[in-house]
């Protein structure tokens, strides 16, 4: 196995940032379960953490509770067990200096507000002026000061989802939460997005945590990616990508060592996918999870 790739032990291994970790979870779980008394398992045990300005990508098969982990890091949804702290301070509900962005931009944007009025929405607790100079200087990093005042429909897939990026940034967040924000675009967008995501993240010194379902996408920007085992989902490996910033997507992925990554990270999900159980699909028994029911969720 190359030096860039480590096995993470399932339950034990923790996947580490080092001394600098921003945000740290240890033995994360979450289950979904539902008003027949069955249990859909999906987050099974993560550990992993997140340095100060580091760019992780998460990536496993479908349905394995990537979109559960975010939401339970980022402190929407409460895990069932396991420990998470965001700098040092155990999470309990959203931190202030953390953003997220969904897939479904059309869901997140407000067709009511302009641009600028969408991007200025969480800064309501600033004066106005310094509320409209952090919004200008988003729309520019997202090249999107030409349009403040357009409607997000009457704006392209891909500038929606700028907007929202827009949103997220002019919080001046440490860290940055993205849940296949790339998904819904065409592939010509996506390549321009994952290179503004990648200047942004470089030029703010951001931390960003990407779940992704492209492989390629994920070895493009990541620092680290974090591969998952189907659901019940564990870390099954971690690959330290070492390609040098700034990072041209059509130099890097003509690279072998870009070759290679993908390569690996592929074989790991496929293997991983193979030696699980097909049952995995199905919500199991409540009981033979030591867990009871409390809702339906
Ligand atoms: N609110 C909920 N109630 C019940 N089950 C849920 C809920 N949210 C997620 N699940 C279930 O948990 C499992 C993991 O879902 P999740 O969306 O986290 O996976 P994912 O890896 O993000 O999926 P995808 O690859 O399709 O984006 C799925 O079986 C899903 O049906």
């Amino acid at each position: 196995m190359p030096e860039s790739v480590k096995d993470a032990n399932p339950g034990t291994g923790a996947v580490t940032a080092g001394p600098a970790a921003l945000l740290e979870a240890q033995g994360i779980a979450r289950s979904f379960p539902h008003r027949n008394g069955s249990v859909t398992p999906a987050v099974g045990d993560i550990n992993l953490s997140i340095a100060k300005g580091e760019f992780v990508a998460i990536v496993g098969p479908s349905g394995c509770g990537k979109t559960t982990l975010l939401r339970c890091l980022c402190g929407l949804l409460k895990p069932d067990s396991g420990k998470l702290r965001y700098n040092g301070e155990p999470v309990d509900g959203v931190p202030d200096d953390v953003a997220v962005v969904f897939q479904e931009y059309n869901r997140s944007l407000f067709p009511w507000l302009s641009v600028r009025r969408n991007v200025e929405f969480g800064l309501t607790e600033l004066p106005k002026p310094e509320r409209r100079a952090r919004a200008e200087e988003a729309l520019q990093r997202v090249h999107l000061a030409d349009v403040p005042e357009h409607y997000p429909w009457q704006l392209s897939g891909g500038m929606q989802q700028r907007v929202a990026i827009a949103r997220a940034i002019a919080t001046s967040p440490n860290l940055l939460l993205m849940d296949e924000p790339f998904a819904s675009v065409d592939a010509q967008t996506r390549m321009r997005l994952e290179a503004m995501t990648a200047s942004i993240s470089t030029e703010l010194g951001l931390a960003t945590l990407l779940i992704t379902h492209d492989i390629d996408e994920a070895v493009f920007l990541a620092d680290r990616v974090i591969v998952l085992s189907p659901r019940p989902s564990h870390v099954v490996a971690e690959v330290v990508v070492d390609i040098p910033r700034p990072r041209d997507a059509l130099e890097v992925k003509a690279m072998p060592r870009f070759q290679e990554y993908r390569r690996l990270i592929h074989d790991v999900i496929v293997n991983t996918e193979s030696s699980t159980s097909a049952t995995a699909d199905s919500p199991v028994p409540a009981r033979a999870l030591g867990t009871q029911p409390e809702r339906s969720a």
